[in-house]
């Protein structure tokens, strides 16, 4: 068991809402060790399904799979991944919110292991301290690289940079496209999924108008 997780999860952790179930021994094999299992996994599923895995473009597919959820597409699941959210003294007084708009979000929907695919956009009122830009986007990634929900993920977005920031002042929007609805199921290609969390002063009407007016610029570059 390594010190992020107890860290991460905390004695006698109860799992709440807006954490993801993870398994109190996840972390008690290697990343090469999950690699391999799932590995044999995938090539029992694609065996089952009928695909002849001699195949020379196919031999390879299991492993790829296999990395690809572990390096990738679910590297959020690893609190070792979790970014460092360098932040710094407000030392010139900015006094406004500062929005980061437009974040692209890949993940994944826990229910089906589709993709999910939107943008992520979030703000926060400085109390002190001030976060790197591009900060706001690795804390994005790390919670997007889960088995998702997208309601937990605005949460866990809002609750990351209240923590690093030391404030409550803070808020996300999401708006996202679920393959699961879009591709399969009710195939329904043209909606999609929009989710927000509103902490501290984004809860006052003007503060969360300011906000959602900023969404509506239409900024070229
Ligand atoms: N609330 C929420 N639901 C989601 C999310 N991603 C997928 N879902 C939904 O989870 C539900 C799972 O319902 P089930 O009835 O168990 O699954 P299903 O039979 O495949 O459902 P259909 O998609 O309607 O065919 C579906 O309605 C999905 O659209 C999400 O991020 N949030
Ligand atoms: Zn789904």
């Amino acid at each position: 068991m390594n010190d992020e997780r107890i860290e991460d999860l905390g004695e006698n952790h109860v799992a709440t809402s807006a954490e993801n179930p993870v398994r109190p021994d996840a972390f008690d094999i290697s990343n090469e060790e999950k690699i391999a299992k799932i590995e044999e996994s995938v090539k029992d599923i694609l065996y089952t399904l009928g695909m002849d895995l001699t195949d020379d473009s196919m031999q390879g597919t299991p492993k790829r799979v296999a990395k690809a959820f572990v390096n990738e597409m679910f590297m959020g699941l690893d609190p070792k991944n979790k970014p460092k959210a360098s932040t710094f003294d407000n030392n010139y007084n900015y006094g406004e919110m500062l929005v980061e708009k437009n974040i692209v979000v890949y993940s994944t929907c826990e229910h089906h292991l589709l993709p999910i695919i939107g943008r992520a956009h979030v703000a926060y009122i400085s109390d002190g301290k001030v976060i790197g830009l591009s900060k706001m986007n690795r804390i994005v990634e790390y919670f997007a690289k889960r088995p998702q929900v997208q309601e937990r993920l605005t949460m866990q977005i809002v609750q990351a940079m209240q923590e690093a920031l030391g404030t409550d002042d803070v808020a996300c929007v999401i708006d996202a496209k679920h393959l699961c609805v879009n591709s399969r199921g009710i195939k329904d290609i043209e909606s999609s999924t929009v989710t927000a969390e509103f902490g501290g002063k984004f809860n006052e009407k003007e503060t969360k108008r300011e906000f959602l007016d900023y969404l509506k610029m239409d900024t070229k570059f």
